[in-house]
Formats: structure tokens, sequence, C-alpha cells
């Protein structure tokens, strides 16, 4: 029996039926997408057009900037993590991924004192272009992400809904307030394959958080997803949407009811313009450790799992600590695999635990 999973198609949810009377379709749409591929395109998401329109048209500035301005930003200045990688500084399993990236984040003001635990250093300040160079740049991005965060928060509330919780039942898993948080976003060039070694723009890969928020930002092929039999399924750019996926660390609190779903992104064809994407990833509180957080979900819930019969087909690494270390931990060890330069520099004693052998050359996406 074809088990529901084997989806062929990534649903789309059209965010104005809230405002049209119609939750409980919304809500519905929403537990069948998040079940059972753990992917979905949000249609008309309640971010400003004029936004999505200018961070869409910054993406491929940012990249054109001097390879010297560029390099200045570079990630290993970061104990944060946030910055400028090259091309082809980063591998998924083994092989090289063929994306230039920066990493940016909500504003946030480290408060970290030696001492105290390093994971609490995860969080903290962009490095943003210089005004000059691309003006607006850094405001731009900075009210993008707000409203995405916003989002977000509501989109949670939603999925409570959506699995028989209250509203507010991933509250726990938040900072107080929840605007106490940093929440991660990328800006992504993918070269068209000619101008690269390979077609793997980025291998397949698990998110780690909570919601991923994807603004394809081209109109370009690329971005795929498993489903449970293992076939690749596009998940071809549609105007005025966001796609959001699962990450490992909703799957883990909602007892693999919620799926994460493994996909790549495979280079654009010969001869085509770079793609650019801009993702929003969702954090978690830095201190909770998930394997002591178990919601409350109820049987008829829980059952919707079994309906569902498998899971994806990529090997998860990285996430099997989610059981038992605090959330930050979890993050800061996936961001030394990711980047050992960044690790060995700002983090040298938990990176000669990860690395007790010295740097590997490249790191894992993931
Ligand atoms: O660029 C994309 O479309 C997807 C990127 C992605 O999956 C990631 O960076 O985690
Ligand atoms: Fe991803």
């Amino acid at each position: 029996m074809a088990s529901e999973a084997n989806f062929s198609a990534v649903p789309v949810l059209d965010f104005t039926l809230l405002d049209r009377g119609k939750k409980d379709q919304f809500i519905a749409e929403l537990r069948h997408a998040v079940v059972n591929v753990g992917f979905l395109y949000l249609a008309n998401p309640p971010v400003s057009k004029e936004l999505i329109d200018s961070v869409v048209d910054y993406a491929p500035k940012l990249f054109a900037l001097p390879q010297e301005a560029k390099d200045k930003l570079v990630m290993r200045n970061s104990p944060h993590f946030l910055g400028y990688n090259r091309l082809g500084s980063e591998f998924t399993k083994g092989a090289q991924d063929q994306r230039e990236q920066f990493d940016i984040a909500t504003e946030y003001e480290n408060r970290w004192t030696p001492g105290q635990p390093d994971y609490l250093r995860l969080w903290g300040p962009s490095q943003w272009p210089d005004e000059s160079e691309i003006p607006g740049f850094r405001q731009t991005f900075s009210a993008y992400l707000r409203q995405v965060e916003a989002l977000s928060f509501q989109f949670t509330s939603l999925l409570a809904e959506a699995l028989s919780l209250p509203p507010d039942a991933f509250d726990p898993f938040f900072n107080v307030p929840k605007e106490d948080m940093q929440h991660r976003g990328k800006v992504v060039k993918y070269p068209s394959v000619d101008q690269v070694s390979g077609s793997q723009g980025v291998g397949p890969h698990f998110d780690a958080g909570f919601l991923t928020f994807l603004l394809q930002a081209s109109d370009l092929p690329g971005l795929q997803v498993q489903n449970t039999s293992g076939e690749w399924i596009d998940v071809l750019p549609k105007p005025h949407t966001l796609v959001v996926n699962i990450g490992k660390g909703l799957e883990t609190v909602t007892q693999g009811v919620t799926l994460a779903t493994s996909h790549r992104v495979i280079s654009p064809p010969v001869g085509s313009p770079a793609r650019y994407s801009i993702p929003f990833f969702q954090n978690i509180s830095l201190t909770v450790r998930l394997g002591e957080m178990r919601l409350d979900l109820p049987d008829h819930i829980l059952k919707l799992k079994e309906a569902r019969g498998g899971t994806g087909k990529t090997e998860s690494v990285n996430f099997s600590e989610y059981a038992s270390e605090p959330s930050g931990l979890v993050s800061l060890i996936g961001r030394i695999k990711s980047h050992p330069d960044v690790g060995e520099r700002h983090y040298p004693k938990l990176f000669r635990q990860l690395f007790p052998q010295g740097a590997p050359k490249f790191g894992d996406a993931y």
C-alpha cells in the first residue's frame, strides 16, 4: 500500500484563508502538510510585498560587491557564525556544495560573560556590509527578518492548533519575551553549473531548528524535496509564496508526528543566470533540552504518524544530541562541524573535543 507520505507535489496553503473565515480549512491543510510532506508553500504570507521585492533585488547586488568587501565580512571573524562564506567552503556528506553565502540574523545583543556556557555566545550581531557600498541593505534585511520572525511565531500557534494543542503550546521552547531571541537568515547564491565544479548546489540535508521560511529569489528550478520512496520532487518558485519546512528540532519535540524532510539544491542549468535564495531559520531558546520537553500530543494525532508509515530516506546525522543536551549546545556543535575554521578560532576547547585529530579541511553543511 502506498503510504500517504509518498507525495508527488508540495501543497500550497493560502494564508488569506485565515482572514476569510476559513481557518478550519487552513488548519486541516496544515495538518496534512506537516505530517505527510514536511514542506509547504505559504501563499500570500503576511510579509510586506515591497520588502520581499526589495530583498530579492538586493541579493545579486550583495554578491556583486568586490571580493575584498565580501572577504572583510568573513564568518571566521564572528563567534556567532555570522558573515560571508566563499563558494565551495561547505561540504554535505563529503561532497562540495557549489554556493556562496552570507549568514545574517535578527538583531541581538550578546550578554555572554566568561565562565558561562559557550553556547550562550552563539547569538550576537551580524557583520553588515558598509552602508556606502550597498545603501539600505542592512535596514531592509533587518525589517524583512523581523516580519518573518513575527510570522514564524504566528505559524507555531497555528501549528499547535493543527496538532490539537493549545495555541501557546510551543511557548516553552522560546525565550520570555519571545522577542528576546535571535533567528538566523542567509542570502545564498548558486552559480550555474558551467561556472562551478559539479551540480551540487547543496547536498541532501535536514534543517536543524524549528521552522524554515524560504524565499526563492530567482525564477529558476533547483530546490527539490525527497519523498519516502526516495524520489526527488521539484519545489519550483511560485510568486507571492514562501516555502515553509520542518526542522529536526520540531520533528523531535512532536515525537516524529511532524516530518523534517530531506531537501537539496541542484545548480542552475548551463548558461542560466545564478539562482538566489533567502532562507530564515526559526530558533528555539538556547537553554531548553528537547529531550525533557515532550508535548502532550493526543492519541488521534499520534496515530497520524502510524498512518503515514515511513520517513525520509536521507540518513540523519548531528541530531542525536537533542535527546539530552541544551539546544544551544546542539546548535553550536552543528555550527562547528559546518564551519571548523570558525570553531577552532572561537571555541577551541569544544573544537578539540569534536576534532581531536585537528581541523578537517572543510565543514559539513546540514
Ligand atoms: O536555497 C535553497 O533553496 C535551500 C537552501 C537550504 O536548504 C538551506 O540552506 O538549508
Ligand atoms: Fe535546508
